[in-house]
């Protein structure tokens, strides 16, 4: 095995993307099959404190990273509380994204429709996508980095999932939704810090040096969303045969998700025995999980679990998960620390924007992207650029 001081940072060029290309549902259709052939022990979902991690003892933070290792390589699932997230911060969101869907009107909504991106920013409508084929009850509203929203200003090398250079994000008018685009700004500073904050701490779980991964995210990727999932028409026991897909069974794309959501559970995680473990609501945490980049880069070693949702409460549920990935230029490979004397990467070598539009289109109609009309994009990319 390596030792953290002889690795040389993640930097090779590859043009491989032939594994990313096989679609998202032949991928998911594996996960799947891989389901049922052990029991259930090793999985835990565990509540870990962040406190010690922002202690100037290296000592404190590793205990913490030990906690974080010991969850990814079992569930891949772990909330954090005591996050440096503020609960103002955190019930603002959740506010604008109960305004977002409750309040515009299919206009102002149809507006911001997704057809009108090449990378999946703006309004889904339920029937829009489908994440494994399943018609969703799901709506959504998706966003991406900008500059202004990072508080270490990004380097000014941000480019977009395509290697596009314009901003993408499509909001709403401020006079339809007074103040949502500020709140979200916030929002979106404070989650990126955390995220950057707990990769070092990933770092240091995997024998890393401590800030082995912060070259890779000064102009980092970070689809954001919000999403509301309608009550259900009628009851849906666990396991009946009629249940409504909130959103299809997945894996995340990018490094790993932080998920914020109101009080109503929905999201289901996919256990060894293929039975489904129904999160709980912990008040004062995200809900943190590894995302495929994170299982590449460890040769599986960190679980990239199969998740999704169905809401059966009585209420609406709104959740807003943030999907850290790194710079899109970065190319993601198995870590050296990863890989035994004679062990071979079991993926190839992706870059991290195409590998993740892949996926997105592959959740569209015949896998065929967003985007419907080249025209209107790029008449809106005009306007965008010139203001
Ligand atoms: O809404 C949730 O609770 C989870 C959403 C999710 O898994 C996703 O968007 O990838
Ligand atoms: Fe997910």
């Amino acid at each position: 095995m390596a030792t953290a001081d002889s690795i040389t940072p993640c930097v090779a060029d590859t043009t491989t993307f032939d594994e990313a290309r096989k679609g998202a549902s032949a991928y998911l259709q594996s996960r799947l099959a891989a389901k049922g052939q052990t029991g259930d022990e090793d999985f835990k979902l565990p509540i870990i404190d962040l406190a010690p991690s922002f202690s100037s003892s290296l000592a404190d933070r590793q205990a913490v990273a030990d906690e974080i290792l010991e969850a990814c390589t079992t569930s891949g699932f772990f909330y954090i509380k005591n996050h440096g997230v503020t609960e103002g911060s955190r019930s603002r969101v959740l506010q604008q994204a109960r305004r977002f869907f409750d309040e515009l009107n299919s206009k102002q909504k149809g507006e911001l429709h997704t057809r009108k991106s090449k990378l999946g920013l703006g309004y889904e409508p339920s029937e829009y996508t489908s994440i494994a084929g399943d018609q969703e009850l799901k709506e959504c509203f998706n966003f991406a980095y900008e500059e202004g929203f990072d508080k270490t200003g990004g380097d000014g090398l941000y480019r977009n999932l395509d290697g596009s250079k314009y901003n993408g994000n499509l909001w709403p008018k401020e006079e339809d939704l007074p103040g949502f685009y500020e709140v979200i700004k916030e929002y979106y500073g404070a989650v990126l810090d955390l995220a950057r904050h707990l990769f070092r701490l990933f770092a240091l779980s995997l024998s890393l040096p401590e800030t082995y991964f912060d070259h890779m995210t000064t102009h980092p990727g970070g689809i954001a969303r919000l999403l509301y999932y309608p009550p259900p028409k009628n009851p849906q026991p666990l396991a009946s045969p009629s249940e409504q897909i909130g959103l299809g069974a997945h894996s995340d794309y990018e490094c790993f998700t932080l998920l914020l959501t109101s009080a109503t559970p929905g999201l289901e995680i996919l256990k060894p025995s293929g039975e489904w473990h129904v999160a709980s609501h912990v008040p004062d945490t995200f809900l943190t999980n590894i995302a495929d980049f994170m299982m590449r880069w460890t040769n599986g070693l960190y679980k990239s679990t199969v998740h999704r949702v169905v809401n059966r409460g009585a209420e609406a549920r709104y959740s807003v998960p943030f999907f850290f990935s790194v710079n899109y230029d970065t190319v993601v490979e198995t870590l050296p620390t990863c890989l035994k004397e004679d062990e071979k990467s079991k993926w190839k070598p992706i870059r991290a924007g195409e590998y993740i539009l892949e996926r997105l289109n592959a959740t569209t109609k015949d896998g065929a992207g967003f985007l419907e009309n080249e025209a209107v994009f790029d008449k809106q990319k005009e306007e965008n650029e010139s203001e």
